[in-house]
C-alpha cells in the first residue's frame, strides 16, 4: 500500500475487528495494532492471542496514538462512540463496519471536518464471534461497501481513499453506494434472511408434539443450514434490526406477500406455481455461484475433510 496506516486502534474486538486486526498486519503494512473493548476479558484474550499488540484502558487512550480508527462494536454502540470522537486529533481517520449504514451516518454528523469518518461494511462474515473467531482471509474475494459522508473537501478525499486502498490490500471488492440504497440492498441479502432462520429456528420450538430432541436428532440439511444462520451474535443482530427498521419492514412487508402466494399455491395444490417459483431461486443460486461469491460444491463444501 501507497500509504499504510501504520498504528490501527480496533475498537470492539471480536470477530470483524480481530480479522481487520489479522488482514492489516498481513497484506496493509501495520505494525502495530492497539485495541480497546469494553469486556477487560476479551482485552486479555485478544492481547494473549496475538490479535492486539497493547490494550488501551480507554478509548481516549485508543484513539490517540492510532493513524486509523476501526469501530468494530455493535451499530448501537457505534451511534454513541462516534459524536466522542469530536475531540479527535486533525486527520484522524475513523472507520466503521456497521451492518447498516444510514444510522451511522446520522450519529456522525456532529463530528468536525478535521475527523475523516468513512463508513464501510465488509460483506462478509460467519456465524461466531469473539477476539478468537477472526482470520487474515475472512474478506478476501468478498465485497466491502463504502458509503462516504457528504463531504467534497481535498483532505476528505484522500482519507477515502486510503481506506478504499486497505480493503483491496485486504483482497476485497470495493464499491461505493449511497447509505440508503446500501440499507435496502443489505435488507433484502442480509438482514431478511437471518430473520427468517431465527423466526423459523422459533417456530420449531412452537410445534409441541415434536420436541426439542427429536428436531436435533432429526434435523434436515435445510434445518441445519439456517440454525447456523441462527447462531449469530443476539446483540448485533438486536442492533441491525433496530437501527435499520424501515428498510427491514419494507422488504419482510415483500416477504409476507410472497410467502402468502406459496401458501395459496399449496393449499389448491398449483404445482405449476411453485415449480416456477422454485425454478427462478436456482436460477438465481447458479448467478451467485458463477459470481464467484459461493461454493458450486455439495452443502457448500462443508463435508470435504482435512
Ligand atoms: N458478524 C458478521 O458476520 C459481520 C459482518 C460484517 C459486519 N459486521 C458488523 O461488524 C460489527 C462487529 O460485529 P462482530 O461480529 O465482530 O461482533 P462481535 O460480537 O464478535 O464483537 C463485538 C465486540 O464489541 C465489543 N463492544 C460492545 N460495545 C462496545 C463499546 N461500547 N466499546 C468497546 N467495545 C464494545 C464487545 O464486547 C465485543 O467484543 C457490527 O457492527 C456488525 O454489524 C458483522
Ligand atoms: O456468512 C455469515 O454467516 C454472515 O452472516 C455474514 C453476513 C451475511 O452474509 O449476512 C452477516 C452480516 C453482515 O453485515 C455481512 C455478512
Amino acid at each position: 500500500m501507497d500509504e499504510p496506516f501504520e498504528t490501527i486502534a480496533i475498537v470492539g474486538i471480536g470477530l470483524i475487528g480481530s480479522s481487520v486486526a489479522h488482514a492489516a498486519r498481513a497484506s496493509a503494512g501495520t505494525t502495530k495494532v492497539v485495541g480497546y473493548d469494553l469486556s477487560a476479558d476479551v482485552r486479555a484474550e485478544a492481547l494473549r492471542l496475538g490479535v492486539i499488540d497493547e490494550a488501551a484502558d480507554s478509548l481516549e487512550n485508543a484513539v490517540a496514538q492510532s493513524d486509523l480508527v476501526v469501530l468494530s462494536t455493535p451499530v448501537g454502540a457505534i451511534g454513541k462512540i462516534l459524536p466522542q470522537l469530536a475531540s479527535a486529533k486533525a486527520g484522524t481517520v475513523v472507520m466503521d463496519v456497521g451492518s447498516c449504514k444510514g444510522s451511522v451516518i446520522e450519529a456522525a454528523q456532529g463530528l468536525p471536518d478535521s475527523v475523516h469518518f468513512v463508513p464501510a461494511h465488509p460483506v462478509a462474515g460467519t456465524e461466531h464471534s469473539g477476539p478468537a473467531a477472526g482470520f487474515a482471509t475472512l474478506f478476501r474475494n468478498r465485497w466491502c461497501i463504502i458509503t462516504p459522508m457528504e463531504r467534497s473537501d481535498e483532505a476528505y478525499g484522500r482519507s477515502l481513499a486510503r481506506v478504499d486502498a486497505l480493503w483491496r490490500a485486504f483482497g476485497s471488492d470495493v464499491v461505493q453506494m449511497d447509505a440508503k440504497h446500501h440499507d435496502l440492498a443489505l435488507a433484502v441479502t442480509s438482514h431478511l434472511p437471518h430473520l427468517i432462520a431465527y423466526t423459523l429456528v422459533g417456530a420449531a420450538d412452537d410445534v409441541e408434539s415434536v420436541n426439542e430432541a427429536e428436531v436435533v436428532k432429526y434435523s434436515a440439511g435445510g434445518f441445519r443450514d439456517f440454525t447456523r444462520i441462527a447462531a449469530s451474535d443476539p446483540i448485533m443482530w438486536r442492533d441491525v434490526f433496530i437501527n435499520n427498521k424501515e428498510a427491514v419492514l419494507e422488504v419482510l412487508g415483500r416477504f409476507s406477500e410472497e410467502l402468502a402466494v406459496m401458501q395459496r399455491a399449496i393449499r389448491w395444490g398449483d404445482g405449476e406455481a411453485l415449480e416456477k417459483a422454485f425454478a427462478r431461486s436456482r436460477g438465481l443460486r447458479k448467478a451467485i455461484i458463477e459470481a464467484g461469491q459461493e461454493s458450486a460444491e455439495p452443502n457448500f463444501g462443508r463435508d470435504k475433510k482435512g
